[in-house]
């Protein structure tokens, strides 16, 4: 059987609500759930091959969009969330009993501060902004997936709709160089 890119993904994607505005995260324990509400829909959601994102078991990607920081809220069982990597640019907070990520947060000065990093699979509401695009794609084969896998990876993304990028879309990616362009003085020219 061919691997799963991730569960939202393999069967074709269900598009979201405009007007659908947050929800519920829980994590996966059986009791004790650490909750997280957003008062907000996600945006940039994306697939994220990368090796630091949670991804559910048997997926090749993670899913991975961004919330303004001001609207989540921890609201149940705060005290089992643990920062997995201190040093990383994202501290991504999961739950020391079941491992999953609840949210991603950037305390330091980089374009995408201010954002937070959330799985929308972990909620049962129905309305979250679908997939948009497939980043990091070339970094699953870090992860132990085969080069010559890759053309098949990325022909199912292209099926479904997505395109790929082995780092992150266009927009974002110019998000990034615009912001390293202010610190650096650049000017723009008016075209
Ligand atoms: N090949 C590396 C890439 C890791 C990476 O740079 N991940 C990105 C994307 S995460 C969501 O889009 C990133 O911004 N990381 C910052 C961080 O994780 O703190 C790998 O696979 O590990
Ligand atoms: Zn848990
Ligand atoms: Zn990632």
């Amino acid at each position: 059987m061919a691997p799963s890119l991730h569960p939202l993904i393999d069967k074709g994607i269900t598009p979201g609500s405009s007007s659908f505005s947050g929800g519920k995260l829980h994590c996966r324990c059986a009791s004790d759930q650490v909750e997280v509400t957003l008062k907000s829909n996600v945006a940039h959601n994306h697939a994220c091959g990368c090796s630091k994102c949670w991804k559910p078991k048997g997926a090749l990607f993670s899913v991975v969009g961004v919330v303004p920081r001001d609207a989540l809220f921890v609201t149940a069982n705060a005290s089992k969330l643990f920062i997995v990597d201190k040093d990383a640019t994202i501290q991504r907070n999961a739950c020391k009993d079941c491992g999953v990520h609840l949210f991603g947060r950037i305390e330091k000065d980089h374009p995408f501060n201010g954002l937070d990093f959330v799985h929308v699979e972990l909620s049962e509401e129905k309305g979250w902004q679908e997939p948009q695009f497939a980043g990091f794609v070339s970094s699953i084969i870090e992860q132990g997936s085969h080069p010559n896998q890759m053309d098949a990876v990325r022909d199912k993304f292209k099926a479904v709709g997505l395109q790929t990028y082995d780092v992150l879309s266009p927009a974002l990616m110019d998000l990034i160089s615009s912001f390293t362009a202010q610190k650096s003085g650049i000017r723009f020219a008016n075209l």
